[in-house]
């Protein structure tokens, strides 16, 4: 059987940073940010051309093993067949393992630019596939729900394939994140977790991650009560410490603060009043910054 038929132009993806977990939601819930990698995808005659700029530029390799090839190939793979050659230019700004979700982003620009130098990429493969293939090469739906659909997302695993919602966070709703300079792998972070949990804390996170989604989306004033984990972030602290006395301080001071996915990042959600006031808390040795909230997900773009 011939393989598909590819388009000559270069297709432009645009693909958010994410915040997962947002404290009880482990696995589950994810917010996307205003934060993006861009990527530009072209057809070649033959080989593998990749250009970095940015986040990973001096440490990235240029070869197949780059995350954004892995998942363009299995894409292409999915799609028919793939392409003779490639060539990649990335434009790198979501800092790399700090918990910003900057694999599933890579992940998720790699399904969605695979599916549109396709022709009949979408006819092959649908949203809801696109959800399901990313999950895999993630390991976990709630990064690559939010970093698909925009906005924020409850996603779930349904007899193993991944499935999620989006909903609208409530616009008064301002992230700050708070970046670390020292990166903490997320599977370092998931190795720190106990196989079971009392299950007085799992009771709690049900109660709280209900909470968060009324909280995020129609009152915000409840976040603090609905941020409270108990299932992931106390059990990180060996790898984060600074990052969690971070999040408890800006919590007794009556802050929404969250390890952001699996860390070090913190994450907290406030007010456009209280934003520009917050991000100075911090201080020495955390790159604070306010971020919009991203509604779209993952686009492709006009070339610019
Ligand atoms: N834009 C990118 N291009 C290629 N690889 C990437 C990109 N972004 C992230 N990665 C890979 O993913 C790793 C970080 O993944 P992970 O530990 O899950 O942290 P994060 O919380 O940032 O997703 C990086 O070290 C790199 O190997
Ligand atoms: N639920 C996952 C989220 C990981 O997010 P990342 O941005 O750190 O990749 C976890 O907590 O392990």
């Amino acid at each position: 059987m011939a393989g598909p038929a590819f388009r000559a132009a270069a297709v432009r993806v645009r693909t958010p940073a994410t915040s997962a977990n947002l404290g009880p939601g482990f696995d589950a819930l994810g917010l996307s940010l205003g934060l993006y990698d861009d990527v530009v995808v072209r057809v070649a005659e033959s080989g593998l051309h990749i250009d970095i700029a940015g986040e990973g530029a001096d440490s990235l390799p240029r070869d197949e093993a780059h995350l954004l090839v892995r998942s363009l190939r299995t894409t292409f793979d999915l799609l028919g067949g793939q392409p003779r050659g490639l060539e990649l230019v990335c434009a790198n700004r979501i800092p790399h393992a700090r918990g910003l979700g900057s694999s599933a982003a890579a992940i998720c620009a790699g399904i969605v630019a695979a599916r549109a130098v396709t022709i009949g990429g979408a006819e092959r493969l649908d949203d809801a596939a696109m959800l399901e293939l990313a999950t895999e090469l993630e390991g976990h739906p709630d990064n690559v729900a939010a970093c698909l659909l925009g906005g924020f997302t409850l996603a779930w695993m349904d007899a193993g394939a991944a499935r999620a919602i989006r909903m609208d966070p409530a616009d008064s709703i301002v992230p700050v994140v708070f970046v670390p300079s020292r990166p903490v792998s997320t599977e370092t972070a998931r190795g720190l977790l106990p196989r079971t949990v009392p299950h007085v804390d799992a009771a709690a996170n049900a109660g709280r991650a209900a909470l968060l989604v009324e909280a995020m989306t129609r009152r915000p004033e409840l976040l603090l009560a609905a941020t409270e984990d108990r299932l992931h972030q106390e059990y990180r602290a060996p790898a984060m410490p600074e990052s969690v006395a971070l999040m408890q301080r800006l919590r007794a001071d009556g802050i929404a603060a969250v390890v952001s996915g699996a860390g070090p990042t913190v994450l907290a959600l406030v007010e456009d009043s209280a934003a520009d006031k917050v991000a100075r808390l911090a201080g020495e040795g955390w790159a604070a910054n306010r971020l919009a909230l991203d509604a779209g997900g993952t686009s492709v773009l006009p070339l610019a």
